[in-house]
């Protein structure tokens, strides 16, 4: 969510990685979800049993994008069952919508659900012409802990604000954009944490000349018909990390392109540090 600079659906669903819910893992859930669960029963313990930093330095990749982006992929960061205990939670328990955006000069429905839960104070942030109310955190219990997992998975970090998205199945999608935004700073870390079916999380170098702010159309046609961008492919599989560093909002555009075979719901939380 952010800055939409180009809205286009990608061209190619289906090829690729293909995001599936294994069976095995649906059955474990159709299994789990025989008791129902409370926000008090997916607190605090089970986040305590598990120590995310060395989940990190267990099986981190980090992948240098150039000129100061850098990618930090965890593909096992939470334990299964108990990614599993905040898929449902949060499948259940969040008030999720599906706005109409205004992407240029058209409207159209959010090709997801999403939500955003953010600090008491905060300035507003809009996208596409449409500013999310900002839930609490203190209505969300189990939203802290997973806040506090990420914290202590990455020192030094203080997030004070979450875009929640849920994906119904392989239509749902997040079309190319930045989340380049003056309340994110010149530099933000964004970290997203995935619950659910995998789905493949696509990152594109702009083109030379796109960033916001760039007002030299002629130079950017022409810069545009040559370029071939780089391209980075990521399957963010359930209860993985990715966290996107440095200039990668300046410099790199991201998408959740559609993906006919997955089948079952993706609920992916992007934690952010609004500057105040
Ligand atoms: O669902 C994802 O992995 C990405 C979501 C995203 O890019 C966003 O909320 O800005
Ligand atoms: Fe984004």
């Amino acid at each position: 969510m952010g800055g939409f600079l180009a809205t286009t659906d990608l061209p190619h669903g289906g090829e690729g990685t293909v995001s599936l819910a294994r069976p095995t893992m649906r059955l474990q859930r159709s299994l789990r979800l025989v008791g129902s669960l409370s926000s008090g029963e997916v607190s605090t313990s089970g986040a305590r049993r598990f120590d995310p930093s060395e989940s990190v330095e267990r099986g981190k990749t980090i992948v240098d994008l150039g000129n100061g982006s850098e990618v930090l992929h965890v593909p096992r960061f939470i334990p299964t069952e108990l990614s599993w205990k905040w898929f449902d939670y949060l499948d259940r328990n969040i008030p999720w919508s599906r706005p109409t955006l205004r992407i240029f000069d058209r409207d159209s429905i959010q090709p997801r659900d999403s939500c955003y839960v953010a600090d008491e104070g905060l300035p507003k942030i809009s996208y596409s012409g449409h500013t999310p109310h900002a839930y609490s955190w203190n209505d969300y219990p189990p939203l802290r802990d997973i806040l506090d997992v990420v914290h202590r998975a990455l020192p030094g970090s203080s997030f004070n604000s979450l875009v929640l998205n849920r994906y119904g199945g392989g239509n749902d999608h997040v079309s190319w954009h930045s989340d380049e935004e003056v309340v994110y700073g010149p530099t933000p870390d964004i970290a997203s944490v995935t619950f659910g079916c995998e789905r493949e999380f696509l990152l594109k170098k702009k083109a030379p000349g796109a960033s916001k702010g760039s007002c030299n159309e002629p130079a950017r046609k022409r810069a545009k018909s040559d370029f071939v961008p780089e391209q980075h492919s990521f399957t963010l599989k359930h209860g993985s990390l990715l966290v996107m560093r440095g200039y990668t909002q300046r410099d790199w555009v991201h998408s959740v392109p559609k993906r006919a075979k997955a089948m079952s719901t993706r609920i992916n939380l992007t934690f952010r540090c609004v500057l105040l």
